[in-house]
């Protein structure tokens, strides 16, 4: 079967690398830069690096990556609706995997329920969990989840996107998948914060367990079960992201502990934070506490300094765990 994979960001094209890698023949869209891409077997601009296998095509022309057998929607969270809108009759009738971590600002949906608001006759899935793109496109180990509220469908994309280095695992409840890896990125800035303001690894810990729990306290408000958030999409990923430099929203983090972060999140994508801001919408309205979101929309509004916020986190009242 055949793959589109729809954005060439560097999760985009390590993805088209890996599945090409494997036998998948792949036709990778790019908005800018195709022709390049394709004469270099390389995106040089969003993965320098890895090179593209003989089976990976990357094009400027959507409608040819969209003729694939099954999609992969590979773009920063906020920007996936104006995406499909824009290319929704082109999407309109194969199963769509939407890669994109995050919550939507204003509607606070996740990427599942912006394509069934945009595109409700194709059948969709999500891709999510731990993994960095250049490992993936470096053929490391990865395992991720794949989240479909349709069994069968799960079980044939689980098949067609796994390969000897990337081993998916299947779930139905999509409404938790979605939301480990969302809120995982909101806690990973709140974990760079504390790293970068040199309160040690010990803080760091304590954010990262009482980041789960809010984490979980949203998740199960919204449906989703427990053992989803346990598994690779919300412990799995969280672990990766709040421990490691290499993730773009703890490097973030730190950044907002030197204060060099403010107004720079459109330089790179950091889908934490505008996602904590529509996750703590949500939550309130919800009536669902979530203190560590709450100080990370308040230290990026400029609402609170960082110490101030951790101040704030410290001073709450002592209660059972
Ligand atoms: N990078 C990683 O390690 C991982 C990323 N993810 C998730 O994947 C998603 C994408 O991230 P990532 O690939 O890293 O991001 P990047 O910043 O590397 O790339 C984003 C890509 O999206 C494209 N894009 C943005 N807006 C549009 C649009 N309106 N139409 C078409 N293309 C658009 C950009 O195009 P252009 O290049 O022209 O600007 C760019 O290629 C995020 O939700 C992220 O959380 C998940 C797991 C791992
Ligand atoms: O989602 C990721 C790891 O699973 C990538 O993390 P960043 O978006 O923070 O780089």
């Amino acid at each position: 079967m055949s793959v589109g994979v729809l954005g060439a960001g560097a999760f985009g094209t390590a993805l088209a690398i890996v599945l090409a890698g494997a036998g998948r023949p792949v036709t990778l869209w790019a908005r800018e830069g195709a022709d390049e891409m394709q004469a270099a077997r390389e995106n040089a601009r969003r993965l320098p690096g890895p090179r593209f296998p003989e089976g990976l095509r990357a094009t400027g022309d959507l409608s040819e990556a969209a003729a694939a057998g099954t999609l992969l929607l590979a773009v920063p969270m906020q920007r996936l609706r104006p995406l499909a809108e824009r290319h929704a009759a082109a999407l309109a009738d194969r199963p769509l995997v939407a890669c994109c971590k995050g919550v939507e600002l204003g509607t606070t949906l996740g990427p599942a329920g912006v394509l069934a608001e945009v595109v409700p006759e194709a059948p969709r899935a999500v891709l999510t969990g731990p993994s960095f793109a250049a490992d993936i496109a470096a053929g490391l180990p990865t395992a991720l989840t794949l989240a479909c509220a349709e069994p069968d469908l799960g079980a044939r994309l689980q098949a067609q996107l796994s390969t000897p280095t990337l081993r998916l695992y299947r779930t139905e409840d999509v409404t938790g998948a979605e939301l480990g890896g969302a809120l995982k990125n909101v806690i990973a800035i709140a974990c760079g914060a504390a790293m970068g303001a040199g309160l040690g690894a010990s803080a760091r810990a304590a954010l990262m367990t009482r980041g789960f729990a809010e984490m979980n306290r949203m998740a199960q408000a919204l449906g989703a079960a427990p053992a989803t958030l346990a598994g690779l999409s919300g412990f799995g990923d969280l672990v990766l992201t709040c421990t490691s430099e290499g993730s773009r929203n703890y490097r973030f983090g730190m950044g907002l502990a030197e204060s060099r972060a403010q107004g720079t999140e459109a330089a790179e994508t950091v889908e934490g934070a505008a996602t904590a801001r529509a996750a703590a919408e949500r939550a309130r309205r919800l009536g669902v506490e979530m203190p560590i979101t709450e100080a990370v929309v308040a230290v990026l509004d400029g609402r609170m300094a960082l110490n101030e916020a951790m101040e704030t986190l410290l001073a709450r009242p002592l209660r059972e765990e």
